[in-house]
């Protein structure tokens, strides 16, 4: 038996459409995470921003309050719906991420909230490393320009399976954060996200498979739905990794939900044939996720 992953659980990836309406995209949400669950999903990941648009000029009119916690409907409708959805289903249910206002400090942030099947909210990961880029003639964007970042790395436990990571977007294109997640004993890597037509041809499914290779784990990308009326072209392309960096499972552009199982004895399989677990030369480098790690978010009452 595999000690990362205690029985192999089913995953399920909700590429959602979403639009302007956020009562629509709730319900949206609710209907899809009911039928994924239907179909014996045991986790199931919504995608970054799927209560609305995604974008700069949106954040601070979807922005709800998360704090203190928990929240009342008014404050936090997405909040509410989600720990719903999670009961009924009795699934876990990684709640993608919707822009948050911290009214304590007035800042906006791209966060993501986890619930346990019985509704409870275990977890919250705040996009540490915000999405500022400007390729010219192609794509800029600067989510700094709204949004402050967050500053912990974040894990979850499940107590039936083991543990994973939850990080959103630009996030996974940082292999330390992955890096010292899975030293912590992670079995997968999840990360709502929504990138676009420019960047997700070339980086989506490399960056996936490069994070789930060099740790060994499994990796899922969970986006929402190509909209091309929107003013964000999201890629599409949610997707599952294994930890030899073989694709699972791959859906296309238009809403979706696709599936994958994930076992621990693929990970241990892994970790014999390539044991980089027990190779590596902390004389020659230092190792990243000894110290200095910050899994607490100490300056706020959020829940890590
Ligand atoms: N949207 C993001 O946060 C990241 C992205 O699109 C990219 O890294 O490319």
């Amino acid at each position: 038996m595999s000690k990362l992953l205690k029985k192999p659980v089913k995953l399920a990836l909700v590429q959602l459409a979403s639009g302007a309406k956020k009562t629509k995209n709730l319900e949206n949400a609710r209907i899809k995470v009911l039928a994924a669950a239907k179909e014996g999903a045991e986790i199931i990941v919504l995608p970054e921003c799927f209560n609305s648009p995604y974008g700069c000029d949106y954040f601070p009119s979807y922005a709800e309050t998360l704090l203190p916690s928990p929240p009342t409907a008014e404050q936090s409708p997405s909040f509410h719906a989600l720990s719903a959805i999670a009961k009924d289903a009795k699934t876990y249910l990684i709640g993608g991420s919707i822009p948050e206002l911290d009214t304590k400090t007035g800042k906006y942030y791209n966060t993501s909230l986890t619930f346990s099947p019985r509704g409870d909210l275990l977890a919250t990961h705040r996009k540490v490393h915000l999405f500022d880029i400007d390729i010219p003639g192609k794509i800029t964007f600067r989510e700094s320009e709204v949004l402050s970042p967050g500053n912990k790395v974040t894990i979850v436990d499940l107590p039936e399976f083991g543990k994973v990571a939850i990080a959103i977007c630009y996030d996974i294109r940082f292999p330390e954060l992955a890096m010292v997640a899975a030293r912590h004993g992670c079995f997968a890597l999840i990360y709502p996200g929504a990138f676009n037509t420019t960047t997700g041809p070339l980086h989506w499914k490399l960056l996936a498979q490069a994070r789930a290779v060099d740790n060994e784990v499994y990796v899922a990308l969970c986006s929402p739905a190509r909209d091309m009326g929107a003013s964000y072209h999201a890629y599409g392309h949610s997707m599952v990794v294994d930890p030899m960096a073989g694709v699972l499972v791959e859906a296309g552009e238009g809403e979706e939900v696709v599936f994958a199982e994930l076992s621990g004895e693929k990970i241990e399989e892994t970790r014999r044939g390539i044991p980089i677990y027990g190779q590596r030369r902390f004389d020659v480098y230092p190792d990243v996720s000894a110290s200095g790690v910050r899994f607490e978010d100490e300056a706020s009452e959020v829940k890590s």
